[in-house]
């Protein structure tokens, strides 16, 4: 705590080395010492902020109001406490909570009073408070070193690490020590720290984020506009036209062709106008012969845009090239099903002509790639070809469904046939058996007869005998 007071108040020669390797304080004798941040709050950007200072060779000391619960969301290292604590134990302490909750702090005013406290507060919309946020912290605590800093940094970019397009950090405080002190700091994260000067910079910092995203509002409606009327254009033009005047089906193009004729059209137009902007502007100026005249607000918003104009340009132009790339992919593969659909028509006899003058035509079709349309005509004729052959088969199996009824009838006549053969046996056997039964009765007569005859012959016989005793008689 001395230290840090005595290096604020600037005695020593080299107070912001003294913040950062205090070797008389921490870690064996020679060794550079790790001088300890506080972070008060436990949120997001405390996490990512505490993660990134241990990386760099921080200790770490987080203050939050549920020391037991925020424990669990960093590192064993960080020394999670109370407010209090953390605060005790450092000399700049970071204020990772919210503007609506900065006057519940206040109470720590005594405990953070010759401190440097360094504000990473955002506003979700330009202008929401009358005044920055780094000020209203710095009218609450009139005692502290207020620095406005590091608020440009997502908490994903300050955990993975700085790159390229976000390494700026803009910095601001009235104390020119303190503010020292956070640009030192920042440049050991990593970051490429800004000195913006005093603490009235604070809102344009906190604008800062803000405009990052308003520059491209006008861009992207831009982009949007000439997308949308692009493709208004291509569809009337090569679906709704072929479609109305004479009934062709290109719906198909929709999604490759007509998108494709889109993205070059607003990919041009977008560079066109990113570059129109910067002409305009030399003729605003040859017109009133300096360079120096204000040029009108559209102007000046306009050449504002150029970069995002372009930028989206070739992002569109970018998209453009992929389609075209694919759309060569997506012919061949139609050429491999119109190919597979020949062969299949090709074993038709008498389709083998007209089949090769098809395959002829599409060949020729394939060259010019703009006729396209033509091919699904040969289509048509091949799916007209299948319909035709389709009622073929059916008629054939019409036919071969009646021959094979017909071979079941023969079948059946055939039975009859041999039953009728049976039943005129039966006839035969059953006139046999009706004359044998003739014969039989014929037969039975004649025994009956026979038997009379013998009687009678008997009764003869006897009779005579009998006459011829009685002649005797
Ligand atoms: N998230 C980001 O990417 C960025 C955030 N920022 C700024 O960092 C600050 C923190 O953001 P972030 O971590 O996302 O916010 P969170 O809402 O995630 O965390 C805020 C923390 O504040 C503490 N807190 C909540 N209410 C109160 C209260 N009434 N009194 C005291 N402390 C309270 C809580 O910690 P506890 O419960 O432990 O006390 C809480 O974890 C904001 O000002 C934000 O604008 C800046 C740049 C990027
Ligand atoms: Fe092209």
């Amino acid at each position: 705590m001395m230290e840090a007071i005595s290096m604020l108040s600037g005695s020593s020669p080299s107070s912001k080395d003294t913040f950062l390797f205090d070797s008389t304080k921490n870690g064996p004798k020679g060794a550079p010492a790790r001088p300890v941040v506080a972070i008060l709050g436990s949120g997001d950007f405390a996490r990512s902020l505490a993660l990134r200072l241990l990386r760099c060779g921080y200790r770490v000391a987080v203050g939050s109001r549920q020391p037991r619960r925020a424990a669990d969301s960093f590192p064993h290292v960080v020394d999670v406490t109370h407010h209090e604590d953390a605060i005790a134990k450092a000399d700049v302490v970071f204020l990772a909570v919210r503007r609506e909750h900065y006057a519940s702090l206040w109470g720590l005013r005594h405990l953070l009073a010759a401190k440097v406290l360094v504000d990473v507060s955002n506003n979700s919309r330009p202008n929401q408070y009358p005044e920055s946020n780094a000020e209203y912290l710095a009218s609450l605590f009139p005692d502290s070193l207020v620095v406005k800093g590091f608020n440009v940094i997502s908490s994903w970019a300050m955990q993975s690490g700085p790159r390229e397009a976000s390494r700026k950090v803009y910095i601001c405080g009235d104390s020119v020590e303190a503010r020292g002190q956070v640009l030192d700091l920042a440049r050991r994260l990593n970051f490429e720290p800004v000195d913006m000067g005093a603490l009235c910079s604070a809102r344009d910092i906190e604008d800062t984020p803000l405009r990052l995203f308003g520059a491209w509002r006008g861009p992207v409606l831009a982009a949007v506009g000439l997308s949308v009327l692009f493709f208004a254009y291509s569809f009337t033009r090569d679906v709704l036209h072929p479609y109305v005047h004479s009934r062709r089906s290109d719906f198909y193009k929709i999604p490759v062709e007509v998108v494709n004729r889109t993205l070059p059209g607003a990919a041009l137009t977008l560079l066109a106008l990113a570059y129109l902007a910067g002409l305009l502007a030399a003729a605003h100026q040859l017109y009133h012969g300096t360079k120096y005249r204000r040029f009108p607000a559209w102007l000046e918003g306009w050449m504002q845009s150029r970069k995002q104009l372009g930028l989206l340009g070739f992002f569109l132009a970018c998209v453009h090239v992929l389609y075209s790339l694919c759309l060569p992919l997506r012919r061949s593969e139609r050429y491999q099903l119109l190919n597979t659909a020949f062969q299949q028509v090709l074993p038709c006899p008498g389709g083998v002509t007209l089949n090769a003058k098809v395959l002829n035509d599409i060949a020729a079709q394939y060259t010019a790639l703009d006729r396209i349309s033509a091919r699904y005509t040969a289509l048509d004729r091949i799916s007209a070809r299948y319909t035709a052959l389709d009622r073929i088969a059916a008629r054939y199996t019409a036919s071969d469904r009646i021959a094979a009824r017909y071979t079941a009838l023969d079948r059946i006549a055939v039975r009859y046939t041999a039953s009728d053969r049976i039943a005129a046996g039966y006839s035969v056997l059953n006139h046999i058996a009706e004359q044998c039964m003739v014969l039989n009765h014929t037969a039975t007569k004649y025994k009956a007869f026979n038997h009379i005859t013998v009687w009678y012959m008997a009764l003869t016989l006897s009779h005579i005998s009998t006459r011829r005793d009685t002649s005797v008689i």
